[in-house]
Formats: C-alpha cells, structure tokens, sequence
C-alpha cells in the first residue's frame, strides 16, 4: 500500500523534464523538515485525515487528506481519469520512505515512465529505469551513508538555494561524496529575486542549470 496525497496530471514544472506532461503521484508523509518545503501539507500521516482515492483526486487545493492504495489501484485510477501523459513522477513528501520498486514496475508494464524525486535521506528504491532527481538535503535529518549513494544513483541534481552557504554546502557535499553528477540545476528557492539571481550567476559561473519551477510563474499545480 502507498500512502496518497494527490494525483494530478500538468506539465512537470523543474530540471530536465520541464515541459513534459506528467502525471504526479504525491505521497504523504516526511519527517525532513525543510523550513522553506512548499508542501508541508505532506509531513505528517494523520489517521483523521485518511479518505478514499478519489477524494485525494478532487481536491481542489493543497490538503493533508491522504489515501492507502495498491500499484495496482494506482493504474487503474489513471486509466479511469483518462490521463494521456506517459511520464510519472512520484514526489511528496518523501517518495523514498517507501519502497517504490512495484510501483515503478507496474507503472513501466502499463506503458508509463517514471521519475522520482527526493531528497536523499532515506534508501531509494526503484527500478534502474526509473529517471532519479535528487535534492540533498544537507545536515537534515538522514544518515550521511545514504546520501552517498543517492547522490552515486542520481541522474540529476536539483538544489534549492536562497544564499551563498547553500552552494558551498553542495559544493562540499560533491567534495566529501566524492561524486559531481553530470546534471546540476539550481532553483531559486520560492522565486525570490534574491535567490533568482544567485542562482543564475553560479549557473553562469560554474556551467550549472537553472530550474525556475515553471509551473509556479504561469499558476498551474
Ligand atoms: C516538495 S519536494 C518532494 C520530494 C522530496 N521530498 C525532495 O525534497 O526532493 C519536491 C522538490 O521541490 C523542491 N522545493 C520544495 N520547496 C521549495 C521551494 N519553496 N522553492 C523551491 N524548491 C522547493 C524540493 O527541494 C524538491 O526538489
Ligand atoms: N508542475 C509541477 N512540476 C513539479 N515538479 C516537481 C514538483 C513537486 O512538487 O515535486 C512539481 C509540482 O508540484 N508541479
Ligand atoms: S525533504 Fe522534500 S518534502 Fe520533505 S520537507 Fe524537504 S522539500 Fe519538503
Ligand atoms: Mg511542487
């Protein structure tokens, strides 16, 4: 069983698949804590708010209602909606509290690709097909171990900055893992002007990638 919080379908808004329409499945659950998360509705499993995937389905704004469903129920939801985008990424809250691996299997025997995204902190289990966006979470909750081989299994790297120390800490963390992944992108942390141009200028400098999350500046999920 997984835990829901959303499914939507939209255009992936950040890194390498921006443009692409995608169907997102978000899990609940993260005990990260990242004080800028802009999902934070996904932190906690409250009992209370447990309800039937459907309703997870029709919300129509951020919520801590959350569904149990099977990979199987998963699929057959996204047959029901009618969906047409062939890319899947699983988010949250933290995707990898789980193991992802049926999920991502039933989801390619159905057709779809997947992607998942996640910050590093916990074990990340999924098939080899299955495109990894990491976001390292720095000196947050989650074992070091783990991080190394995140950071080893990550077919990109999209990190959140807002100030200089944000950079050096990835900076550090390629220099202590001992792995620099081909693709960098750097996102301004909740489009701050500030975090914007930090962002652009390291880019620019050090021949990285800007993810602006697109889907923010034109008002879509
Ligand atoms: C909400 S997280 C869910 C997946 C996973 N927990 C993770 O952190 O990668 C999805 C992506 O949004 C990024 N993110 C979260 N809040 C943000 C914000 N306020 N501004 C920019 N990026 C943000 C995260 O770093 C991550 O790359
Ligand atoms: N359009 C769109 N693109 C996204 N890329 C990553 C997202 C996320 O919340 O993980 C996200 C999201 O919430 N919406
Ligand atoms: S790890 Fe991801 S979901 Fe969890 S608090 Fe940080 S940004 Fe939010
Ligand atoms: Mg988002």
């Amino acid at each position: 069983m997984y835990k829901i919080n959303e499914v939507f379908e939209t255009i992936q808004g950040e890194a390498s698949f921006t443009g692409t329409p995608s169907i997102f499945v978000r899990l609940q659950g993260c005990p990260v804590g990242c004080a800028w998360c802009d999902t934070k509705q996904t932190w906690d499993v409250n009992p209370t708010y447990l309800v039937s995937l459907d309703k997870t389905v029709e919300k129509k704004s951020d919520s801590e209602w959350w569904a149990n469903a099977t990979a199987e129920e998963i699929v057959e939801l996204l047959n029901v909606r009618g969906y047409t985008a062939k890319h899947i990424v699983i988010t949250g809250g933290e995707p990898c509290m789980y193991d992802l691996t049926s999920l991502c299997e039933t989801l390619h025997q159905a057709g779809y690709s997947t992607q998942v995204e996640t910050s590093g902190t916990f074990e990340i289990l999924v098939p080899d097909e299955t495109w990894v966006t990491v976001s390292p979470k720095i000196n947050m909750r989650g074992g070091y171990d783990v991080l190394t081989s995140a950071m080893q299994r990550a077919d990109e790297i999209k990190h959140p900055v807002a100030m200089q120390k944000h950079i050096d800490e990835l900076e550090a963390l390629f220099d202590q893992t001992g792995v620099r992944p081909k693709l960098i992108y750097l996102q301004p942390i909740s489009q701050k002007a500030k975090a914007t141009k930090l962002a652009i200028d390291t880019c620019v400098k050090k021949n990285w990638r800007l993810s602006i999350q697109v889907h923010k500046y034109i008002g879509i999920n």
